[in-house]
């Protein structure tokens, strides 16, 4: 997709080099350094530069995506590539969405925020399970050019959790058409189907 009510601009090629990860999160960083594998780029992430984790003001995935993407390119001086994504539950009117690591609290407790969502979700018994993720990639330049791209999956919010190999809220989402939650999948099974997988095929389609 294009940056909501942005002009579309030509799309710009990423030349092999290096790349920031501007995300502070470990699970997001191995996820997305396995699938830039193998195209030439040197990753480093924002954390190991000691950059700091700007504010996130933006109301969409994508204004946040874009705002880390620009802060960690204008300080590193270094293309920069950055996701904001997040758990949209229906019955929740779309909560936690933009707001899921905030839900996790100061100390990232994401069983706290797990169990957030349950306990919303148990105030109307019979209210469908349906869930989905958004990931909204930006990838900055110095000279402030930036491509979006955002990518979606389908699920069900399980209780209770199941699994420990991901991060976050995989433990209680079981995408549409699986048996097992991401927090059982392997990382190479979850990319495949992912919100982030998703996103990610759209932009290495675009930009190398
Ligand atoms: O902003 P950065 O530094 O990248 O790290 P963050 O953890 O704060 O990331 P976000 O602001 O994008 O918040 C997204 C939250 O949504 C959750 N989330 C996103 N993708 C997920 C995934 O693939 N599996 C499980 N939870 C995910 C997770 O709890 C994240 O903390
Ligand atoms: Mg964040």
């Amino acid at each position: 997709m294009s940056g909501e009510g942005k002009e579309p601009q030509a799309i710009r090629k990423l030349q092999p080099g290096k790349l920031v990860i501007a995300s502070h999160n470990a699970g997001k960083v191995r996820e997305i350094a396995a699938l830039l594998e193998g195209r030439g780029l040197d990753v480093v992430s924002a954390s190991a530069l000691d950059l700091p984790e700007p504010e996130e003001t933006g109301t969409t995935f994508v204004m946040n995506a874009e705002l880390k993407a620009r802060a960690a390119a204008d300080l590193s001086g270094l293309p920069a590539l950055a996701d904001d994504s997040g758990l949209c539950v229906d019955a929740l009117g779309g909560d936690p969405g933009i707001f899921s690591a905030r839900w996790g609290g100061p100390e990232k407790d994401f069983g706290h925020a797990m169990r957030l969502v349950e306990d919303k979700l148990a105030e109307t018994p019979d209210a469908p399970r349906d869930a989905h993720f958004v990931c909204a990639l930006a990838l900055a330049w110095p000279d402030g050019h930036v491509e979006w791209f955002e990518g979606r999956v389908d699920g069900t919010l399980v209780w209770p959790p199941r699994g420990d190999k991901g991060h976050g809220y995989d433990p209680v989402f079981q995408p549409v058409g699986h048996d097992a939650t991401f927090g059982e999948m392997d990382e190479p099974a979850k990319n495949e189907i992912s919100h982030r997988g998703d996103a990610f095929r759209q932009l290495v389609d675009a930009v190398f």
